[in-house]
């Protein structure tokens, strides 16, 4: 009997580590040929995304001595855990209004490298370090390159919202959007809401396949109550996409 559903256990078990693995190692690839190509040490001031792929960059840029002078702007509460973590020269927007470069991940990046982001609920502060950085880096493993927004990325398209507007923004959304199925994204440890690093909701919503991501960024974000959304139209530079046999394809904005 236990011969048996060890047997019946161990195939799935071994194949979604593997995969796992392969989506971490895509990562990392990613993120170190980025560090390597984008960060110089000509440069006085970085910006650092949030999320799983941040790290690896993070990690690339402590081994290099050429980089203790940078000061580091984050993007979120984690990406300040991160620099500090670090050992890294941590510093604000107030000081450093303009950014030399930015590198963030994306939960979905269109052959014109806009961006769906927000998978982690950091993109307000996200999108203001992009809009100071006189470049704007994407990392990502190689799922999340897509032709078309909304397509590879099922979760919704997530925007920040004001607490006390979330029921209205969500009224308006089904009436201008009857498909789109609004959802308040919910915390998972501990019980109501997730709450932004800045106090905010997050609705996630499906739009289904995005034909014009600016045309549609620029709906949203002038109903009421709305902070941001997660679509980063025009703001990208640069995308590395690593693959788990550490090759990586590179898109440059056209
Ligand atoms: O936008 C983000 C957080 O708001 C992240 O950059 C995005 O969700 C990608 O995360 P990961 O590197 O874990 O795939």
């Amino acid at each position: 009997m236990l011969y048996f559903l060890v047997k019946a256990i161990t195939p799935s078990v071994t194949r979604r580590h593997l995969s796992t693995t392969a989506i971490e190692q895509g990562k990392k690839a990613a993120a170190y040929r980025a560090v390597d190509e984008v960060v110089h040490s000509s440069l006085s001031v970085v910006g650092i995304g949030s999320g799983s792929t941040i790290r690896y960059a993070v990690d690339r840029i402590k081994d290099r001595q050429d980089l203790a002078h940078v000061t580091y702007i984050p993007t979120s509460f984690q990406s300040r855990m991160l620099i500090q973590d670090a050992n890294l020269k941590l510093g604000n927007l107030e000081q450093h209004p303009a950014i030399d470069v930015t590198i963030d991940g994306a939960d979905e990046v269109d052959s014109q490298l806009n961006c769906i982001k927000g998978g982690g609920a950091c993109h307000l502060q996200e999108k203001i370090i992009a809009s100071a950085s006189k470049r704007f880096i994407i990392i990502a493993d190689d799922r999340k390159k897509s032709d078309t927004l909304g397509v590879n990325w099922t979760k919704g398209v997530p925007i920040e919202v004001l607490p006390m507007a979330f029921s209205v923004i969500m009224l308006h959304l089904k009436t201008y959007f009857p498909s789109a199925a609004p959802k308040l994204r919910m915390a998972t440890e501990k019980a109501g809401p997730v709450v932004t690093d800045n106090g905010n909701f997050i609705l996630d919503v499906h739009f289904g396949p995005i034909s014009s991501p600016s045309d549609l960024e620029n709906k949203l974000i002038r109903i009421p109550g709305v902070i941001e959304v997660g679509l980063f139209c025009n703001l990208t530079d640069r995308a590395y996409f690593g693959s788990s046999d550490g090759s990586i394809h590179v898109a440059n904005r056209g």
